[in-house]
């Protein structure tokens, strides 16, 4: 028997409800894939008729709990607005109408005015788990959540444009574009799992003076060897020479002038100056100027994309600021000033938003400039006419940016002109999501990190930690590699772990560690139900038919109980949009999976149990490997 029909039999015999009306009947319901969506269903028939409210109003206030021990779903009396009875008294009076025998829930428990439900074992067993074997990678995912309209399957995805990372070349990778890098990928999963068309876009700073002096000081001091080796350290050199160099220059040009000399011909020549030039002619498109930075950059993003598969991640489309044309920003400027969103203050053009939106928002948003007194476009100008062109290009439905809250001014102000232009429409489908900082994040090798130099310090402390275990060291097959993969584990896990405002402290000590909620120890998680597998050495078929009805311990059922809440948690997530979210309940499933591993012997036991156990542990493997890989990390076996 297909446990999974056997359960919709069930709920059919119960409640007179197929799958398909369930699903028909509530918003974003699919029993199909997510085994709560069918205990909500059921639960608001059995509630419907003993409280004689509607059961649309039932379903969405069937909430979840934060622990086990809390029951399955919670309902809060007042959430039903019944009107004239105390909601504990009501309480007390459902409990004693509900029936004694429902075949998926216990008899619930009331606490004040909350009732607590907690689900039977042995239904949940035989459903979810074999759902959890049939679905295996899916186990989670919910195409019908990003569909135009949701019970029509040919109504095509809705596309969303996820921009995250944009780090800036000759610059280093710095804490911000991490965080931004790991939130980013798994945001763009999260939404490509619930069945959106994700486009993934780097938006690389790559364009302005700085550039022009960049070309400069390449041809002064260039390698063109150490440049294609590694092109991201030899630019940044580069840059941190010229720019001393720079900085000493206008020095003495200071001195002179404070000593009464004549600077004029200095200046005129100063790098400054030449920078100027250099990237005047880049913006009037020079073929050699453009030539050579056009090979700065593909080298840079051809490094950039090596790192980011280590991450697990890569993007549709390198854009970036040089990548927003001069016209469109003068007609983009031309409009502005027709519609009187900016205007002219001393030769410059600003956006005085107190004039514009009323009240305290707009003194808020201050008076950015869109264009420089010498006529130069700004940050802010391109990313207005980047994303309008990029709403004409992708006819997005929604778009994300994920940028430090250092930004937040600058994104409120984007936002806000693209809706003064009158797209407010446009507007409205554009979300910041933003972040803290990292505090104390250095490297061994020296105060500018890389994203390179930060992962290979990290795999360094964790093939140091490794090598503590002679035993186990000796049987990793590749420990370099395992390294490596377990340090990035290492530094993603700790950056997801509170919620995205939060700052945190970067620390390699406490994030490499093997105990706590750490990467390492999602990792060893993983790896041990996978050695279970092997040593176990059963095949698939033989697990799949495992007598499920074996499995009635409390450690058996407490697992299946998470395991069944994993396709809501990630529905959850689409919500909060927080790593975290996916995370606290990786945890909370690992540390039911290792509290039960001496209740649940796996080897040694009875062949049928050794099954029946397997197939529990074996779904729990599926789960914490889907949900490591949501989060971007690559679980490992061994
Ligand atoms: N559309 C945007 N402005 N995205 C954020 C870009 C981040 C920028 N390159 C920086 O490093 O600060």
């Amino acid at each position: 028997m297909s446990s999974q029909s056997g359960i919709e039999q069930l709920v059919k015999q119960v409640d007179g409800l197929s799958f398909d009306a369930i699903a028909e009947k509530y918003q974003n319901c699919h029993p199909e894939i997510n085994p709560f969506d069918l205990y909500r269903a059921h639960l608001s028939n059995v509630l419907g008729d003993i409280t004689g409210v509607d059961t649309s109003i039932i379903y969405p206030n069937l909430q979840w709990t934060l622990s086990l021990d809390k029951g399955d779903m919670v309902l809060a009396a007042p959430s039903l607005r019944i009107k004239g009875k105390k909601p504990d008294e009501l309480v007390q009076e459902w409990v004693q109408k509900f029936p004694d025998n429902d075949p998926l829930f216990e008899k619930p428990t009331a606490v004040s005015y909350f009732l607590s439900f907690f689900v039977k074992g042995v239904p949940l067993i035989q459903s979810v788990i074999p759902m959890i074997r049939s679905f295996g990678p899916e186990y989670g995912r919910n195409k019908f959540l990003g569909l135009r309209d949701p019970k029509d399957p040919s109504s095509g995805k809705k596309r969303i444009i996820v921009e995250f990372s944009s780090p800036n070349i000759a610059k280093p990778f710095h804490a911000g574009h991490l965080r931004s890098t790991i939130i980013g990928g798994f945001l763009a999963n999260l939404y490509d799992g619930a069945g959106w068309d994700v486009i993934r876009i780097n938006y690389l700073g790559d364009w302005g003076k700085q550039y022009g002096l960049l070309a400069l000081a390449f041809n002064k001091y260039g390698d063109e060897e150490a440049l294609r080796n590694d092109p991201i350290n030899h630019l940044f050199q580069l840059y941190v020479r010229i720019n001393s160099e720079m900085t000493a220059e206008k020095e003495t040009i200071e001195k002179k002038k404070a000593d009464g000399e004549d600077v004029t011909a200095l200046e005129a020549h100063s790098l400054d100056e030449q920078a100027r030039e250099y990237f005047r002619k880049m913006t009037d498109r020079d073929p050699g100027a453009v030539a050579q930075w056009k090979r700065f950059r593909d080298l840079s993003i051809t490094r950039y994309q090596d790192t980011y598969a280590r991450l697990n991640i890569h993007f549709d489309e390198y854009s970036g600021e040089s990548q927003v044309s001069e016209a469109a920003m003068d007609a983009i400027g031309k409009e502005m000033e027709e519609k009187k969103i900016c205007k002219e203050d001393k030769g410059a053009q600003i956006v005085n938003f107190a004039e514009l939106v009323p009240g305290k928002e707009g003194k808020r948003l201050e008076r950015p400039i869109v264009r420089k007194r010498d006529g130069t476009a700004l940050y802010l100008t391109r990313d207005i006419s980047e994303l309008l062109n990029r709403h004409e290009k992708y006819k997005f439905d929604k778009m994300i940016y994920v940028v430090a809250s250092a930004q937040d001014l600058h994104l409120k102000q984007l936002f806000k002109i693209i809706e003064l232009l009158g797209h407010k429409e446009i507007a409205g489908k554009c979300t910041h999501i933003n972040f803290g900082l990292v505090l104390g994040m250095s490297t061994r090798r020296g105060t500018v990190k890389f994203l390179d130099d930060i992962l290979r310090d990290v795999a360094d402390k964790m093939h140091e930690t490794m090598r503590k275990n002679e035993d186990k060291y000796k049987q990793v097959e590749n420990p370099e590699a395992v390294a490596d993969t377990l340090g990035i584990s290492s530094v993603m896990v700790q950056d997801m772990t509170g919620k995205r405002i939060n700052n945190y402290t970067f620390n390699m000590e406490a994030m490499t560690s093997f105990e706590g909620d750490t990467g390492p120890y999602l990792q060893y998680a993983h790896a041990r139900v996978s050695s279970i597998k092997r040593r176990a050495g059963l095949t698939d078929e033989e697990i799949a038919s495992a007598d499920l009805s074996l499995l009635t311990e409390t450690h058996a059922v407490n697992i299946v109980r998470l395991l069944a809440q994993y396709p809501d948690t990630v529905q959850n997530t689409l919500k909060t949009l927080e790593p975290t979210t996916v995370l606290t309940y990786l945890f909370k499933m690992t540390h039911a999976l290792s509290s039960s591993y001496d209740h649940l012997q796996v080897v040694g036991s009875e062949r049928e149990l050794m099954k029946a156990r397997m197939a529990l542990y074996d779904a729990a493997h599926i789960v914490l490997g889907n949900g490591m890989r949501l989060l971007g990390l690559s679980p490992v076996n061994r």
